[in-house]
């Protein structure tokens, strides 16, 4: 089985030794060198080899070259005139394989007998210098855009020096089966390259160039496209060619790190669907959210404690030896802590009082803690033995608990009160969270949930918000019984961003509750003394002509400030939200009949109405 892993410098933000060393940092021993990242740097070849040398990097690519086959003259020689040059740098360089991506240039012609007798010429130039090159289908090529007919022409050209080069993206913005990979001869393959991207209905090459990304952050199936590749019996690398805005302004560290993971998590899914040993247990499954971790200040200890009560928990019990209090209604658990010391403490000092933890139970606590060390996830050093914890993508922490061990936690680590007089608010568990991160770890909270969690992720939403377009990504569990959106905005003003801003960085900004009737949950939470989120009057004639509603239905809305949405299937979903907790995280009640999104239609609805409380702006 092959283990080679690569990425390509294009993946990466910086200059060509700002890729270089983050690739090595990351744990990468394997690079491609795109062209232009090369040409542009201040280093020539030999540095470029000595610092990979120093980096312990091989170059297992160059790439690419392009408009080659079928021009006419004086284009064809120059062609091979520039392809030459590169085979001197390679030389230098010590690579032996060239990326050839199909013509685009409107004078290439189509004629099949020039193009194969042209990649003859080049295969004859190439074997002057040792090299191989690997043909690649580009989907927009003018000519060749499908690797079935790259892989017709080099059968046809037959030359020890020219194979096929394989890329996912090319292959599969195409919907080309990947079963036809079946055909190529393992012998020509001489190269692959991954990418994953999100459905989008795009010319080819405007969603290449700006929307791929690392295999696990999109919507094609790589598993099935590795699989395919391996199961031939390829054995060269597997390679990262991501062109995507958000990489070019991140931290390369970043992404490649994310990288290195999300090839080591593909090559998982691909073994599995080979029915191969496997290298790691298989992604950990959730089996719901046990509770959210509050770290909070003790100068807002009553303002948190009215909130909470009029959101319908109670406290209910006290941590044996630490200043932690145990918050229920329903399934629903809140702790809050206040310890002066600890991780908690460190998380409040830099965010304020906010969501610092969640806890979640899995089916296999030792397994997914097993995956999360195979995939070079960070772990926090937790008191709690049965409670490890892992690092999230922002620094707060996802606590795993075993099936097993979880109901025990509460009995052994608090003193459990009786059950308050006061009739509760009928609240039956965390609905969903909702995060918001940064703009540039968007795609890779993504791929956090996604590599370590058996989890789904719906179509990605664009959400208007009065000051900006927000991205949601929805992530789930296969019941429903987890369920996250990753939220993010380049949009300075836009709410999520002032969260982010306001709490000092990426966390959880809103939490919803799941109730059964969502009309006498709001009876019940304004008896409490919830402040609600006040929707605008024109929102509830507007969803009951669109939904058909009867004039009480409407009534019930308006009187509530409800929000409603409906799948046009018989789904139903009802929402409620509350006024934000200084300006930082706020609750959303939901009632979900066989519904299973988010609202996203409202969303603007709601954004405006938190945009009317929004401070005025200082003036500087
Ligand atoms: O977008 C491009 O031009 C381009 C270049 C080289 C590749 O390998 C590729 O897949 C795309
Ligand atoms: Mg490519």
């Amino acid at each position: 089985m092959t283990s080679i892993n690569a990425i390509a410098t294009v993946s990466l933000s910086g200059t060509l030794e700002d890729k270089l060393r983050a690739a090595a940092a990351a744990g990468f021993r394997a690079v491609e060198i795109f062209d232009t990242d090369f040409v542009a740097s201040a280093l020539s070849a030999v540095q470029v080899r000595a610092l990979m040398d120093e980096l312990g990097l091989d170059c297992v690519l160059y790439q690419p070259l392009r408009d080659v086959e079928g021009m006419p003259e004086p284009h064809r020689s120059r062609a091979l005139a520039r392809a030459r040059q590169k085979f001197e740098v390679m030389r230098t360089l010590r690579c032996d394989r060239l990326l050839l991506c199909s013509n685009t240039s409107p004078l290439a012609s189509g004629d099949r007998d020039t193009i194969v007798a042209d990649l003859r010429a080049i295969g004859d130039l190439a074997a002057e210098y040792g090299v191989t090159v690997g043909y690649e289908a580009l989907a927009w090529g003018r000519h060749v855009a499908d690797h079935r007919v790259v892989w017709d022409i080099v059968q046809a050209v037959d030359h020890p020096n020219i194979g096929i080069l394989l890329d996912s993206f090319h292959s599969l913005a195409r919907g080309i089966p990947s079963a036809s990979i079946r055909e190529i001869d393992p012998a020509k393959l001489v190269f692959v390259q991954l990418a994953d991207a999100p459905r989008m209905e795009m010319d080819y090459l405007y969603w290449s160039r700006h929307f791929r990304s690392l295999p696990g952050q999109g919507g094609f199936d790589l598993a099935t496209y590795v699989a395919e590749i391996l199961r031939i019996g390829y054995d060269g690398p597997l390679s990262l060619e991501i062109f995507n805005d958000r990489f070019r302004s991140s931290s390369a560290e970043m992404v490649a790190r994310d990288g290195l993971r999300s090839l080591d998590a593909l090559r998982d899914a691909a073994a599995r669907k080979l029915g191969l040993p496997a290298t790691m247990p298989a992604r950990a499954i959730i089996e719901g959210i046990e509770f959210v971790e509050f770290a909070v200040a003790e100068a807002d200890r009553e303002r948190l404690a009215a909130m909470l009560h009029g959101a319908g928990f109670d406290q209910i019990g006290r941590h044996r030896s630490k200043a932690v209090e145990l918050w229920r209604a329903g399934a629903a658990n809140f702790v809050l802590n206040y310890e002066a010391v600890g991780f908690a403490a460190a998380y409040r000092t830099a965010h304020g009082t906010s969501i610092c933890a969640i806890g979640l139970v899995v089916a296999d606590g030792p397994a997914a803690i097993a995956r999360a060390r195979a995939l070079g996830v960070p772990e926090h050093p937790s008191d709690l033995p049965a409670m490890p914890a892992l690092r999230g993508v922002a620094g707060s922490l996802v606590y795993v608990l075993d099936a097993e061990a979880a109901p025990a936690i509460w009995a052994d680590e608090f003193v459990i009160d009786d059950a308050p007089a006061e009739p509760r608010v009928a609240i039956e568990a965390i609905d969903h969270l909702a995060a918001t991160v940064h703009h540039d770890e968007f795609l890779s909270w993504q791929l956090y949930w996604r590599a370590l969690f058996d989890v789904a992720v719906q179509a990605p939403q664009d959400v208007i918000d009065p000051n900006g377009l927000v991205q949601s990504q929805a992530i789930q569990n296969r019941d429903g019984s987890f369920r996250i959106t990753l939220n993010s905005t380049d949009a300075r003003s836009a709410l999520s961003a002032r969260f982010l801003s306001q709490s000092f960085g990426a966390g959880f900004q809103h939490l919803a509750l799941r109730v059964p009737d969502l009309e006498a949950a709001a009876e019940a939470l304004e008896a409490r003394g919830l402040e609600k989120l006040p929707i605008a009057p024109n929102y509830a004639e507007d969803a009951a002509a669109r939904f058909g509603l009867s004039d009480a239905e409407a009534a019930t809305l308006a009187r509530h400030d409800l929000l409603i949405d409906e799948d046009g299937v018989g789904g139903r979903y009802r929402q409620l939200y509350s006024r934000a907790f200084a300006r930082t995280f706020f609750f959303e009640f939901v009632e979900r009949r066989g519904y299973d999104g988010y609202g996203a239609p409202n969303a603007p609805i709601r954004l405006t109405a938190q945009n009317r409380f929004r401070p005025a702006e200082p003036i500087d």
